[in-house]
């Protein structure tokens, strides 16, 4: 497969054309499966879809929800990638989802990461990933430079890592390559210039220096000025 580039005249058409998407194939695996699994992004970009997703009329109880990375913070921190899906996503119709947290309370992502890989192997593979991407071109938690990244982008690589790197500030638990490129349906999010030449610079580039160029091929990538 090769990546799909879709451009949009303005952000509102992007959000709402990408949360119907969504929608319709999780709908989609709804009907021929007894459940769908949605991943997606923390940080900003993401609002606008996920306002628009928890209003569409999909059998979300059927849904699982998680995300591609979490920030170690307290789920009410402002930094906490939950928070944020709480307030914009898991509500109204999409209220229903099954949601697990990536953040569990311990004191490191260490202690986190094998009780979660269980609870995620039960909803894999992921029928919709939806990630977003930093400008030096992380995805998830995969960020350049990273400890661990060379085994959290390798085939073998356990399910969740812990992350820790100076362009992610706190430390952080992220989805692997392995699991992400698992995905049945991959769509990136980006808005703005900066992430558009990002992108193009992520193209010519190898998955361990831009982490995004190991999900492109597969992707639809979804941008709006
Ligand atoms: O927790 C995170 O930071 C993410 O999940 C991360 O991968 C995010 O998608 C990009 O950093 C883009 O973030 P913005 O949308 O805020 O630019």
């Amino acid at each position: 497969m090769s990546m799909e580039f879709k451009e949009y005249p303005d952000r509102e058409m992007l959000a709402l054309s990408l949360a119907d998407k969504l929608a319709s194939q999780l709908a989609q695996q709804l009907r021929s499966g007894a459940e769908a699994s949605l991943c997606v992004p923390g940080g900003t970009t993401p609002m606008p879809v996920f306002e628009t997703l928890s209003g569409t009329d999909i059998d979300w109880d059927r849904v699982t929800v998680f995300l591609g990375d979490e920030r170690w913070v307290d789920g009410d921190h402002k930094r906490s990638n939950s928070r944020l899906l709480r307030r914009h996503l898991l509500k109204d119709r999409a209220a229903g989802a099954n949601y697990i947290d990536l953040y569990t309370g311990q004191p490191e992502p260490e202690d986190a990461v094998d009780e979660l890989g269980k609870n995620l192997a039960a909803h894999l593979p992921i029928t919709v990933a939806l990630l977003g991407m930093g400008n030096d071109m992380h995805t998830a938690s995969l960020f350049p430079g990273a400890e661990g990244l060379a085994t959290a982008m390798s085939k073998d690589s356990p399910m969740l890592m812990p992350i820790r790197s100076e362009g992610a500030g706190e430390p952080r638990i992220t989805l692997t390559r392995s699991v992400l490129n698992n995905a049945i349906h991959t769509h990136v999010l980006i808005m703005g210039p900066e992430k558009r030449q990002a992108l193009e610079k992520a193209l010519k580039l190898d998955p361990i220096e831009a982490p995004i160029r190991a999900f492109l091929d597969n992707a639809t990538v979804h941008w709006a000025e």
